[in-house]
């Protein structure tokens, strides 16, 4: 499935949090959203999923405009993994993933074999078989993590929206994680702060800073070090790991320098305007 966003802008107390942001999501693709701490990453993916209403601008699915659209029709086509989703109740795993069959459901009749047939898949995807009957409260912050991507998984989305959903796991299951994600065929934005990850498992990278889009493109057009230096205010370059793959290595973080001391300029690329991404 296609998303599309036209010039999207939401607002808190008139600041634009998302400032006139276009995009294009191409099915199939795995594109990473980066960007600093309070740069308008959750907001945006907000958006994209319908729960917030933009101030003005238009998301798209497959070329419909989603607004006024039920949260239950947006279900049926996108699934959104928040950073910090917690569940209530006392549930077990199964139960948690099984949330993900909601908006397939039938008010009247439970979930029929088909959808205990999905959530059992969405488990074992995510390794998680071995968990099915433990009572959610008993797990671990990454075993959660990992419920909640199944879940989603359960849903059967034709795209997957996630933000930052590595922050609570283990480097293995980081990296499983992104390798199923760009391994699969629905639609996947994914919001990340591990830059090297995003290098390595992401078809194109956008590149958000103060609520606008600075950046767009192939991992090694947006990690330069002069964006690096100016986005994320840090002293860093890109280049092959050890084993080939495009990483970005830090010298440390940029200090404000006083101009007394040091008359050297500030770096000399400017992001550019809002484009279509
Ligand atoms: N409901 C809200 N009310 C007020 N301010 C908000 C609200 N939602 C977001 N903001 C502000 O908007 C800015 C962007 O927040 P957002 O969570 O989208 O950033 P982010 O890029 O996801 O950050 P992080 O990397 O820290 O998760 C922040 O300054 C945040 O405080």
């Amino acid at each position: 499935m296609r998303i599309i966003a036209e010039h999207l802008s939401w607002e808190v107390a008139g600041r634009a949090v998302v400032d006139d942001v276009s995009l294009d999501v191409a099915p199939g693709e795995t594109v990473g959203l980066i960007g600093p701490n309070g740069s308008g990453k959750s907001s945006l993916l907000r958006c994209l999923a319908g729960l917030r209403t933009p101030a003005a601008g238009t998301v798209r699915y497959d070329g419909e405009p989603i607004r006024g659209w039920s949260a239950r029709r947006v279900a049926r086509r996108v699934a959104f993994v928040e950073q910090v989703a917690d569940t209530d109740g006392d549930l077990r795993v199964v139960d948690v993933v099984g949330l993900g069959r909601t908006p397939f459901g039938d008010r009247w009749r439970g979930p029929g074999a088909h959808d205990r047939a999905v959530v059992d898949a969405a488990l074992a995807r995510l390794g998680l078989t071995a968990l099915r009957d433990r009572a959610w409260k008993a797990l671990s912050g990454g075993e959660r993590q990992r419920a909640h991507i199944a879940r989603a998984l359960a849903q059967q989305p034709y795209a997957i929206l996630l933000d930052e959903p590595t922050n609570h796991l283990d480097v293995k299951h980081q990296l499983e994680l992104l390798a199923l994600l760009a391994g699969t065929d629905q639609t996947v934005l994914v919001a990340l702060h591990d830059l090297s990850l995003a290098a390595r498992h992401c078809d194109r990278l956008l590149l958000l800073h103060g609520g606008r889009l600075v950046a767009a493109g192939p991992p090694k057009d947006v990690l330069t070090p002069e964006l690096l230096a100016q986005v994320f205010e840090v002293d860093a370059e890109t280049g092959p790991d050890a084993l080939g793959h495009l990483a970005v290595s830090y010298r440390g973080p940029l200090t404000p320098r006083s101009p007394a001391t040091d008359p050297s300029p500030p770096p000399s690329t400017t992001p550019s305007t809002n484009k279509d991404c």
